[in-house]
């Protein structure tokens, strides 16, 4: 890259770092390169009206260090300058920060480019590793985040650059293989005819899946809160929760694998969102790992593809972070998504 390229890609410090959920928001400000980032409490989306509301309450007036450029990682497509969030009211609208919270310039990208950002650089602190596959080869790596919804973010490596795919991957078909999945796909709901991978693996997805099991097997469901149905999985306390969590290992894993082999994802293939760090001890049992491995006739190349669960607490402003400092480093298009005063 050039260097005047470079200095292009350089976004002004301080610079304010956001991952904006549907429910939370976690902010971070990155002084200067040199600098530890400040990390500040999680912001809940309901409780301010707009996100410049909660940026001027819970950032700007609690910091001495005032942001000059800030880098938002939002659920969504990212178009025009109105940026509705998906699962939550606020509408990110970069000209009114840069005229209202004194930005210069502002960079929205989608939440699982950030996660995608993320796995470039994750020690073993922040991952842990399920199944025997192993080493940290430089090469294109995938990340799968169940939780309010399925996100899939791929991360290529080429030319020395990690360049981040945001795609809605988790909207790919999702189908029956083994005799049990016959019995339970009819009764699993549909969006518009389809069993897309999100009507399973996310949030409301483990509970059309355990109400699936339940009308196949003509039992009366028990539970409605995804959590109910892990916890009493995790427990061992009920049978058709016990087979939900197994099932949705080997879906993950189906999926997982999928994804592998479209990105030849060598790097490994990586578990974010929050179900997976709270299914983490179904997940090390050998349903996932079989499922990812099973993709003839490249099962030999799945099985030397690792695979983890990041447990990184903040992996998507991680990402961020990695990028503010080092936008060199990855091949992220700014077209149509940064604004400058
Ligand atoms: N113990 C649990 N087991 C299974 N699912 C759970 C559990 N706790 C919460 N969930 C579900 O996880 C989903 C929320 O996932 P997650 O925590 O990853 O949020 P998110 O999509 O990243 O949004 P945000 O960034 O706003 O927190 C919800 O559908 C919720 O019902």
């Amino acid at each position: 890259m050039l260097q005047s390229d470079t200095n292009e890609a350089r976004m002004p410090y301080p610079i304010l770092i956001g991952d904006i959920g549907g429910t939370n928001a976690r902010f971070a400000i990155i002084a200067d390169a040199d600098a530890e980032q400040i990390n500040f409490p999680n912001v809940r989306t309901a409780d301010f009206e707009t996100i410049d509301d909660a940026i001027r309450a819970a950032i700007m007036e609690k910091s001495a260090v005032k942001p000059r450029s800030a880098i938002l990682a939002v659920a969504g497509p990212i178009r025009e300058d109105e940026i509705p969030l998906t699962n939550c009211d606020w509408v990110v609208r970069p000209r009114t920060m840069i005229e209202g919270l004194g930005l210069e310039d502002v960079l929205v990208v989608n939440d699982f480019e950030a996660q995608a950002l993320a796995i470039a650089h994750l020690s073993d602190e922040h991952r842990e590793r399920l199944g025997d596959a192993s080493g940290d080869v430089v090469a294109s790596r995938v990340v799968l985040g169940p939780g309010t919804g399925l996100g899939v973010g791929g991360l290529l490596h080429a030319q020395n650059t990690w360049i981040p795919v945001p795609g809605e991957g988790g909207h790919i078909d999702l189908g029956p293989r083994s005799k049990r999945d016959y019995e339970i796909f009819p009764h699993v709901e549909t969006i518009e005819g389809r069993v897309s991978a999100e009507q399973i693996l996310c949030g409301r997805g483990i509970v059309h899946l355990y109400k699936a099991i339940c009308a196949a097997d003509g039992i009366e469901p028990a539970y409605s809160d995804p959590a109910d149905i892990t916890s009493h999985a995790l427990a061992d306390t009920d049978k058709i929760a016990v087979e939900t969590v197994s099932l949705f290992s080997t879906y993950l894993g189906r999926v997982a694998g999928d994804m592998a082999l479209v990105f030849m994802a060598r790097g490994g293939v990586f578990l974010s969102g929050g179900i997976s760090q709270k299914i983490l001890p179904a997940l090390r049992r050998p349903e996932f790992r079989a499922a990812f491995e099973d993709k003839a006739p490249h099962s030999g190349l799945l099985a030397k593809i690792p695979t983890y669960v990041v447990t990184h607490p903040l992996a998507a402003l991680a990402g961020l972070s990695s990028f503010a400092r080092r936008p060199e480093s990855f091949g992220v298009s700014t077209d149509g998504r940064r604004w400058r005063r």
